[in-house]
């Protein structure tokens, strides 16, 4: 994969989550076996586990405040601004607060998830406390969203963090920041999928190469 390529050694790299992510990991995994020396800071729990699989030397904040490179994968992508969706996986606080330590933030997707403006089709997945839930809910509602609880199988799922996680769906988001503004206001919110301004490249994957979008 060609984000992994961008690595050198020495780097702290963030290590994303989801499939997209997965494939950076292995690549990142295979350049560690032919000898190059890096540390990772794992977004979720799974990619931890990924990362230990495969080799690839794990470290943390306490050892490391910031990071060169983190490459990850998100759910949608605004052309014009580079704006990202992030949390179907449910790990966006933790992708969040790598994401705003890092140098750069290499985000790899195919073409379908690239859009003129963000919200539609994919729900804004907020990260929300567990205690007073319905509250927090009813209050995303009352902003204009169409929150929905998310659920594992039967059961409610919970983050690595042991939150909740609110898939709110709306109308396309003409403004993002106003809108992050707005949700972040909401008491018992911890952090929404909106990533704004954290993005530094994109490699959009099409049948016919790889196409970078940069800031
Ligand atoms: O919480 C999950 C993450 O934000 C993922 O990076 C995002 O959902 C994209 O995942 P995938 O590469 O599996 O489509």
């Amino acid at each position: 994969m060609q984000a992994a390529m961008a690595i050198e050694d020495g780097m702290v790299v963030g290590l994303g989550s989801g499939s997209t992510a997965a494939l950076a990991v292995e690549a990142l995994a295979a350049r560690i076996a032919q000898g190059l020396r890096v540390v990772g800071i794992p977004t979720s729990e799974a990619t931890a586990a990924l990362a230990r699989r495969l080799g690839v030397p794990l470290t943390s904040f306490a050892e490391h405040s910031h990071v060169d490179i983190t490459i990850d994968g998100a759910d949608q992508v605004e052309r014009r601004s580079l704006t990202l969706i992030k949390g179907r996986g449910g790990a966006l606080l933790r992708e969040k607060i790598v994401a705003s330590a890092s140098d750069r933030m290499i985000v790899v997707v195919d073409e379908t998830k690239l859009v003129a403006r963000l919200g539609g089709a994919t729900p804004l997945p907020v990260e929300i406390v567990a205690f007073g839930s319905q509250t927090v809910i009813a209050r995303l509602k009352a902003l204009g969203c169409a929150p929905t609880l998310r659920l594992k199988g039967d059961e409610i799922f919970f983050t690595d963090g042991g939150n909740l996680i609110a898939d709110c769906a709306m109308a396309e988001i003409p403004d993002p920041a106003a809108l992050e503004a707005r949700l972040a206001a909401v008491t018992g919110v911890i952090e929404t999928g909106l990533f704004i301004g954290l993005a530094t490249e994109i490699l959009i994957g099409r049948p016919a190469g790889v196409e970078l979008l940069q800031r």
